[in-house]
């Protein structure tokens, strides 16, 4: 990928993907997604990629785990952002449309609201990549039953915003649970088991999902919506976390 550094992360506890974007020229970085207790992990990966991290992003106040934005800027001094829409806390906030410049690439912010309403999709266009967060995971797609969970929102938002982008850009999520990595715009468009119905159809398929909630919502939501624990891998803020203990 010519100008573009870029890595793809795995968190095996909450099945997260972190990317890592870099501009080949200018070596600064954004992160997309990064998990609190794989800070340490990431930052090693920034320097080694000989990457100055400049943003640490979220693609939504995530329902699962605990952000490592807020540590990452600890850690860093690089700026966190959020969309203005999920009223969370960052440094920066994103409108629909509007671009996050990192060296010499744009990133663009697409609103993509229905699993939460502050859900983006950051499309890189040079190369033709798309971070879809849980808006668009690959054959499945965010759950729409709490936070603003909204699945004829979500079915506008993926349809519109993410499935009308060219067949061959490629799609990462935030989420995979069977070992998948990466998918495209076709492939979505040809065998996403819920994509592919009518709106009506996805709305009964969102409706009977059956999915336990997240173990770690009580926890997630609250530290998220303050952009997460500013201490980088703290033992006692770890603990509370996994004891299900939010944030005083
Ligand atoms: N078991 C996991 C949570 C799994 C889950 O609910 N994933 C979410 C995204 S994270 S809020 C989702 O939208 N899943 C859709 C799907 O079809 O799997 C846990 O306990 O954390």
């Amino acid at each position: 990928m010519s100008g573009l550094v870029f890595r793809q992360l795995f968190d095996t506890t909450s099945s997260t993907y972190t990317y890592i974007i870099g501009c080949a020229v200018t070596r600064l970085a954004a992160i997309i997604d990064p998990v609190y207790e794989k800070v340490s992990r990431d930052v090693k990966m920034v320097n080694e990629l000989d990457l100055k991290l400049k943003y640490a992003m979220n693609t939504h106040c995530h329902a699962d785990h605990v952000t490592g934005t807020a540590a990452l800027r600890s850690a860093t001094g690089c700026q966190t952002i959020i969309s203005k829409a999920s009223a969370a806390k960052a440094d920066m906030y994103l409108n629909d449309n509007d671009i996050v410049k990192i060296g010499n690439l744009n990133l663009e912010a697409r609103s993509t609201p229905g699993h939460t309403d502050g859900c983006m999709t950051f499309v890189l266009h040079s190369h033709k990549l798309c971070f879809t967060g849980d808006a668009l995971m690959i054959r499945a797609c965010g759950r729409t039953d709490f936070q603003q969970g909204d699945a004829r929102k979500l079915y506008h938002s993926v349809h519109g915003r993410i499935l009308s982008l060219s067949e061959d850009y490629s799609v990462y999520p935030a989420h995979d649970y069977q070992g998948r990595t990466q998918s495209s715009v076709r492939e979505e468009k040809l065998y996403n088991p819920r994509l592919t119905k009518s709106e009506d159809e996805f709305v009964n398929i969102m409706e009977n999902l059956g999915l336990k909630y997240p173990a770690k919502i009580d926890v997630s939501v609250p530290w998220n919506m303050r952009c997460g624990p500013t201490e980088v891998e703290d033992k006692e803020i770890m603990a509370d976390i996994a004891a299900n203990k939010p944030p005083a």
